[in-house]
């Protein structure tokens, strides 16, 4: 293989790395850990020119190969650093460029300047620890079921990490003697082809890990409430619908509750609309701190909620929803030297055998509701098949 093309190939590899990371963030995906990416292309395309031109030209033992030796291990520590900044670790820049640095004074020493193998010797380790480094971290921060982004990462650098070790070892136990600074065999130039090969598929690896999590990002949002952060009707939707088949599917009891301020129009009106957005946001924080961590809880409307229940029975369901109804009757919201007093009215509904959708369950959680607003609010109310009679009355009056 012809050394110069592929190291001049590489070189291309690792620019297309580094623009191909930033005009990802450019694009939008403001995410740091694309720029210690584009910073991993620059080093590996510094290297890999530097590379280029020492086969044409004499150069410093410090240049050539003191500071491409710093600049591989900086490109190799850029994927590392950039993998631990998304997952939200400290990258260790710091300390890696100040050894880096330091890597060009080391080709003084005659041991490594004496041989290529030496540099081998010394090196490899270095490159295969930031490799399983990869490797580690995601193992350890990324959980079980979110690990499809990061495979091809880990993979690569597992591969990256076991040819290097492989061709080393053979190098170094036989054919080392024969080798030369950008030599003509095919086990020296076959790690070209494997940097060429490194460097593409860590484009698209990294990539990939950064429009999933954007992709993501945007899924969470248009499932979540602005204002509470509790989840939406688009996502009451899904989740409920899941939920019902699930619990039809096991023979396993559901049950909803919903609850509405009562006279929130006052509150609004009486201290304005900040302090009803502020009123709305206490009642969600007192209410999530009384719900149990499997509810499900969702705004499904401007002063309305629901929570989705699917563990144990009718009698605790309804002393959760009463232990959240005193709850926010003894919590006033205080705010502007105001105290905002509030009450809820509550609905409960447990899935009958004819409910045939979950918009069944939901529509009895709010007959009950408007019960409990028309026999005096500030209660909770249990569903009877009586209410959604009465409510059609009523509807057929008005
Ligand atoms: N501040 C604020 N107000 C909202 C929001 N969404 C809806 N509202 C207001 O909530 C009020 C709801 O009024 P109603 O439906 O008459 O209900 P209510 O006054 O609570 O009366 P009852 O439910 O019968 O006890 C309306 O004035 C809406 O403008 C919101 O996001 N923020």
């Amino acid at each position: 293989m012809d050394s110069f093309t592929l190291v001049v190939a590489s070189a291309l590899a690792a620019i297309i790395l580094a623009c191909s990371m930033g005009l990802i963030y450019r694009g939008g995906a403001r995410q740091a850990c694309l720029l210690d990416w584009m910073a991993a292309g620059v080093f590996f395309a510094c290297n890999n020119v530097l590379g280029a031109l020492a086969i044409s030209y004499q150069a410093s033992h410090y240049l050539i190969p003191g500071v491409g030796n710093a600049l591989y291990v900086a490109g190799h520590f850029g994927i590392l650093a950039g993998l631990r900044r998304h997952l939200g670790l400290r990258t260790g820049w710091k300390q890696v460029l100040a050894c880096a640095a330091c890597i060009p004074l080391l080709h003084a020493l005659p041991f490594l300047q004496s041989s290529v193998m030496h540099r081998l010797f010394v090196f490899t380790p270095i490159i295969v620890a930031i490799n399983l480094g990869v490797a580690v971290t995601l193992w350890n921060h990324v959980r079980r079921g979110e690990w499809a982004p990061y495979l091809p990462l880990a993979i690569l650098e597992l591969f990256f990490a076991f040819q290097l070790t492989l061709r080393a070892a053979y190098l170094i136990l036989g054919e080392g003697h024969a080798l030369t600074f950008m030599g003509s065999q095919f086990l020296q130039t076959s790690g070209s082809l494997f940097v060429l090969v490194f460097l593409s598929v860590a484009c698209m690896s990294c990539a990939l890990i950064v429009t999933h999590q954007q992709a993501q990002l945007l899924r969470r949002a248009s499932l979540t409430d602005a204002l509470t952060g509790w989840l939406n009707r688009r996502a009451l939707h899904e989740r409920a619908g899941a939920e019902f088949r699930r619990c039809r599917g096991i023979g396993g009891a559901l049950f909803f509750i919903t609850f509405d301020i009562d006279h929130f129009k006052l509150i609004n009106d009486r201290h304005g609309h900040a302090t009803g957005d502020a009123a709305i946001r206490h009642v969600t924080t007192l209410a999530a701190g009384a719900l149990r961590g499997n509810d499900a809880m969702f705004r499904t409307g401007g002063e309305e909620f629901a929570v989705l229940v699917a563990q144990g029975g009718i009698e605790d369901v309804v002393a959760i929803a009463e232990r959240l109804r005193e709850l926010i009757a003894a919590s006033p919201l205080v705010a502007d030297n105001k105290t905002v007093r509030m009450t809820i009215s509550v609905g409960v509904a447990q899935m009958l055998d004819a409910d045939v959708a979950w918009e069944d369950l939901l529509r009895h959680a709010d007959e009950a509701l408007y019960h409990a607003k028309e026999h005096g609010r500030n209660q909770v109310t249990r569903y009877q098949p009586a209410y959604g009679k009465r409510i059609e009355q009523v509807r057929k009056a008005g």
